[in-house]
């Protein structure tokens, strides 16, 4: 595949860019944060210093950025991948996004030459140093060919879902789902706690039954102990339930759940909560 850039060294960006230094491609790496690169330098990767370097760089570039502002930003600013990109370069925006952002990036660079494609993914920072990711693709089918080798050493199994939206519209309603499931579990390991029952033997009827689930495993201990070492912060959670119920607006479907879910969330950010893990959220009921 040649080069690979990457814009985007947070707590997912840094896990896949890693991995994929540590099969064997060779990656040049931006931040908006300069010097978070510098541990990716000891990985082995190149650092760009500006998204229109790497981008003139790297035949493929791909993006990791925390919400519609970080990833139109990187986009569309003064030195910005859109002042490099061509023909015959792909950019690969795997942010969560809402759709229209996604389809805004997509014009912008297919209007240059270049092809685009959207490819949001399922699972957190485990999943990420792992090579466990679920990566929901669209857009350009020659493009998503092309980088298949990438995405097999990123993810478990890849989703091309077609025309730009879906991959974004795919993640939001998943993690919509995911952040009402958090907010239930939280509410159930309180009541079992006050209503005079050991949260940890509920973890163990939950892991036995229909409803057991990797979340609940792996959060459940650590949530019990109030303690939420952020694998996914609060705060992009609450921005996939706004961007979630945004896309139920535009569709009118109803989402009562969702929209309690969001409240919590909302909450648990005005507590200062928002660089924690979602599983935060809990802090809003257990006090
Ligand atoms: N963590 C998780 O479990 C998962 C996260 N996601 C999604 O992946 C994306 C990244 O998440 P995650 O790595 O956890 O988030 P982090 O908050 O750890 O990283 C966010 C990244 O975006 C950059 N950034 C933020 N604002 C801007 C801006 N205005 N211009 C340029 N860069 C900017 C940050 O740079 P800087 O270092 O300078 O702040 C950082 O590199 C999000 O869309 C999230 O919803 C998807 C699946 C799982
Ligand atoms: O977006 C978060 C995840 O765990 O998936």
């Amino acid at each position: 595949m040649g080069e690979i850039g990457f814009l985007g060294i947070g707590i997912m960006g840094k896990a896949m860019a890693v991995n994929l230094l540590r099969h064997g491609f060779k990656v040049t790496v931006w931040n908006r944060t300069l010097s978070r690169c510098d541990e990716l330098v000891q990985h082995g990767a190149s650092v760009g210093e500006t998204p229109a370097a790497v981008i003139k760089k790297c035949k493929y570039t791909i993006a990791m950025l925390s919400d519609p502002a970080a990833a139109l930003s990187v986009v569309f600013d003064k030195h910005g991948a859109l002042e490099q990109i061509c023909g015959g370069k792909g950019y690969i925006d795997m942010s969560t996004v809402d759709a229209d952002t996604s389809s805004q990036i997509s014009q912008v660079i297919t209007s240059k030459g270049g092809s685009f494609l959207e490819a949001p993914v399922s699972g957190s920072k485990k999943p990420a140093e792992d090579g466990q990711l679920v990566i929901l693709a669209a857009g350009d089918k020659d493009l998503y060919d092309q980088v298949v080798p990438a995405f097999d050493v990123l993810g478990k199994k890849s989703f091309f879902l077609g025309q730009i939206g879906n991959g974004a519209k795919m993640k939001l309603v998943v993690n919509m789902i995911m952040g009402s499931m958090m907010n239930a579990f939280s509410e159930g390991i309180v009541l079992a706690d006050k209503s005079g029952l050991d949260p940890h033997t509920l973890l163990d009827v939950l892991d036995l039954g229909a409803i057991a689930n990797p979340m609940f495993k792996m959060k459940g201990p650590a949530m019990i102990k109030n303690s939420y070492p952020p694998a996914f912060p609060l705060k992009h959670q609450q921005k996939d339930m706004r961007l979630a119920l945004a896309l139920g607006d535009e569709n009118a479907v109803p989402m009562p759940v969702a929209a309690a879910a969001n409240e919590a969330f909302k909450k648990a950010r005005s507590l200062g909560l928002g660089d924690h893990d979602f599983s935060a959220v809990f802090e809003t009921l257990s006090k």
